[in-house]
């Protein structure tokens, strides 16, 4: 995940190779509330890790359930539909698949054991309607409480008896969620009720419930009627599907009637595997019918054999053009149509990968027309108008209806800062804006605000997506920082890559990795080609900001003094620059690096963005070099390591092979009195200043 304000995409290219996708959050948060219901343990395999399933968890330990994880495998004991907490605040961030059906089940238990409960979010979740839910659960009798505006969370739920003589009745045209709500919940209150003891063992109802307070003892038929037409049916048959697994066979009539049998109970399967998320499908989906040219993108965990309803995404990209196979639990996507093919669609069945369709239409050949999509309004945001205003800003022609938007494809893109509304599927779609596979067009960069709002859904989607796409390398921009020993170049480059999202290059590390092996192999210090050769064998790896040689880890060893001192002595040998030369040039990846020595600027990334020459004076760089080694319980001494430093200064800057200079285009930086943070700051805002994004949009 990248919790930074903004994440630039520069412009992308072809794409190829394969992702594992993470679980569905409709799947995932439904099995958690089934599983907390029934009674034993529930083992859930590849449940999506997410916030609004992190919600759902936090919500089930408030409830009393057991939850264990263990790798893959979430372990939930549940509480057989009795709760024995009976007052509880619950937050639920904006997760409105933990909100709606944890309302209609709340209800159900708050008439039963006499239970109060609150339910609240984030602000946008208290400006999402759930009014036809509350509607339907005081017809049935439950107290439910609107304590802000009527018809919205937060909620209160106090008791209340259940009328189940007459069928529940819910609006079905705003959002199925209500309907899933009471189907899964309503099977508490369709099962046989053991009667509650009083103290002298007689049968007593509970606090605050008036009869029937526990229905006949062999349970009743519940029966639940929608009005209006049904919308999203497929999440209904996610809903049917699951129930079913645990025990719960709903029968339907049309898709106007649901009758959950008498006696029904939550019966646990024991180990449910979690399908990937076909919503989550749709961006790899969509980046193969883009960028898909040689190879294929291969998408694994969800496949022809779906249960979820955006599965039928595929058919709306290959009606653009893509060129998909499908196995029962992968699918192979590569370019087919191009440009794209305009589409006009009725998206009613696949509202959220619709929004992906949208983003498409870019790339098509003509304008393309996405109907019936009236939820989308009120989903995260209100993602009709959220969409339009930022392909606007791509430069796109868009025509926004109440229920529909009409995408016109785009010839050339803007640079745009692209604003996400606290909309995982706003971040991820509007990603696919990065692809520049259109001829004759300039690549653009895309600004991509907030982008850790993924976390909703797909926290690692942006590390994917850079797995699987290709970009020119002069296209992934580059940050250098040269300048002297302790003037803070690695602390400096640390602080920008972090702000930006970007890798790193400690080139220094590598001359001193190559000293160490040399030590090690008792090569000498002027013994060129030996060093070289050292060089090009190194057996490297790199876990974040730790080195790894032949499989040890020895960041901590190459700092010592000596092993920096070597360092600064072999870097004097071309023929070891040259052997460094690629391994260099190859941190060049996606979304872009901060490179930090002596030469970066001028030799390795001559081309960069950005080059600053970092300096400050050596009393400054002496004191700062003898904390750092008297933090760590090193001892030095200040003159021994300011003469040491001046020494290397002359070796490194009087080479003749890429000699330690600022480069003619560097930017000068002298740190010595300005601190780490501000440092930072001021490279952040000669970059932003390079950038052609407009500085004022939210960053
Ligand atoms: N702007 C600064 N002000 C004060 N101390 C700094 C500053 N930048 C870096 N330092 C400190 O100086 C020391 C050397 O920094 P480092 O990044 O290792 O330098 P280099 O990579 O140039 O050798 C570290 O202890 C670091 O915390
Ligand atoms: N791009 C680079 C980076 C480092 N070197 C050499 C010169 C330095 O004295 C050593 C060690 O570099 P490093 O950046 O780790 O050293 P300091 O932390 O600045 O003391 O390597 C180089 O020649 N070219």
């Amino acid at each position: 995940m990248y919790p930074i304000p903004y994440l630039d995409l520069p412009p992308l290219g072809a794409a190829a190779g394969t992702v594992r996708l993470p679980g569905s959050k409709s799947i995932s948060n439904r099995l958690l509330l089934l599983a907390g219901l029934s009674a034993g343990v529930t083992t859930l395999v590849d449940l999506l890790d997410s916030d609004d399933t992190r919600v759902m968890l936090d919500a089930l330990r408030g409830l009393g359930c057991r939850i264990e994880q263990q790798g893959r495998h979430t372990r939930i004991t549940g509480v057989a539909g009795k709760p024995a907490v009976l007052e509880a605040d619950f937050f639920l961030g904006n997760a409105g698949t933990a909100m709606r059906p944890l309302t209609a089940a709340l209800a159900v238990i708050s008439t039963q054991n006499g239970g109060r409960y609150t339910l609240s979010g984030v602000p946008r979740m208290h400006e999402r309607p759930i009014g036809d839910l509350v509607d339907a659960l005081r017809a049935l009798g439950v107290a439910v409480e609107c304590l802000g505006n009527e018809g919205y969370p937060p909620l209160r739920l106090a008791g209340g008896s259940l009328l189940l003589d007459a069928p529940v009745r819910v609006r079905g045209d705003v959002s199925s969620q209500f309907l899933t709500a009471l189907l899964l919940a309503l099977p508490l209150a369709a099962g046989p009720r053991a009667p509650t003891l009083g103290t002298d063992g007689s049968s007593l109802p509970p606090e605050g419930a008036s009869p029937p307070w526990g229905g006949p003892a062999a349970g009743r038929d519940v029966v639940i009627e929608v009005i209006g037409e049904l919308i999203s049916k497929p999440y209904i048959e996610i809903t049917l599907n699951l129930l079913a697994r645990f025990g719960i066979a709903v029968r339907r009539e049309g898709w106007q009637r649901f009758t959950i049998p008498a006696g029904s109970a939550y019966v646990t399967p024991g180990e449910v595997h979690v399908e990937a998320d076909a919503s989550s499908a749709s961006y790899f989906i969509a980046l193969g019918a883009l960028a898909g040219v040689d190879a294929p993108v291969r998408i694994e965990g969800v496949g022809a054999a779906s249960i979820q309803g955006d599965i039928r995404f595929v058919e709306a990209a290959q009606a653009m053009g893509a060129r998909v196979m499908a196995e029962p639990n992968a699918l192979e996507v590569r370019r087919g149509a191009w440009p794209l093919k305009a589409i006009e669609l009725d998206c009613n069945h696949i509202p959220d990968a619709a929004m992906t369709l949208a983003v498409m239409a870019l790339y098509a050949d003509g304008p393309s027309t996405l109907t019936n999509i009236a939820s989308w309004r009120v989903k995260e945001t209100d993602r009709i108008a959220a969409m339009a205003t930022e392909l606007r800003k791509l430069g796109a022609q868009v025509e926004e209806g109440a229920d529909h938007i009409r995408v016109w494809p785009l010839a050339q893109f803007k640079p745009a800062a692209i604003h996400t509304y606290d909309d995982h599927r706003m971040a991820m779609c509007l990603s696919l804006a990065a692809f520049h596979t259109l001829k004759g067009a300039a690549p653009v960069p895309v600004r991509i605000l907030d982008p850790k709002c993924v976390a909703k859904t797909y926290p690692d989607y942006f590390e994917t997506l850079f797995g699987v796409v290709a970009a020119d390398a002069a296209q992934i921009p580059v940050i250098t920082i040269d300048g002297p020993t302790a003037s803070g170049k690695g602390t400096l480059a640390a602080g920008v890559a972090q702000a930006l999202g970007y890798h790193t290059l400690d080139s220094g590390s590598l001359y001193r990795v190559t000293a160490l092996a040399a030590r090690r192999a008792q090569v000498a210090a002027d013994d060129e080609a030996g060093l070289a050769a050292v060089a090009r064998g190194l057996h490297l790896q790199f876990e974040g900001t730790n080195v790894i040689l032949d499989g040890v880890d020895v960041t901590e060893r190459l700092r010592d003094e000596a092993v920096g001192a070597m360092a600064s002595q072999i870097s004097v040998w071309p023929q070891v620059r040259a052997a460094l030369f690629d391994l260099q040039c190859g941190f060049r990846q996606l979304p872009g690096l901060v490179a930090d020595g002596r030469d970066m600027g001028t030799v390795i990334f001559p081309q960069a963005g950005l080059k600053v020459f970092l300096t400050a004076t050596p009393a400054a760089r002496a004191e700062r070099r003898h904390k750092q080694l008297i933090s760590k319980g090193i001892p030095a001494s200040l003159d021994s390591l300011r003469a040491d430093l001046e020494a290397r200064d002359a070796r490194d800057k009087n080479r003749s092979t890429a000699p330690l200079k600022p480069a003619q285009d560097a930017l000068l930086l002298d740190n010595s009195l300005l601190g780490i943070e501000a440092s930072v700051q001021q490279v952040i805002a000669w970059w932003n200043a390079r950038l052609p994004f407009d500085g004022s949009a939210g960053c």
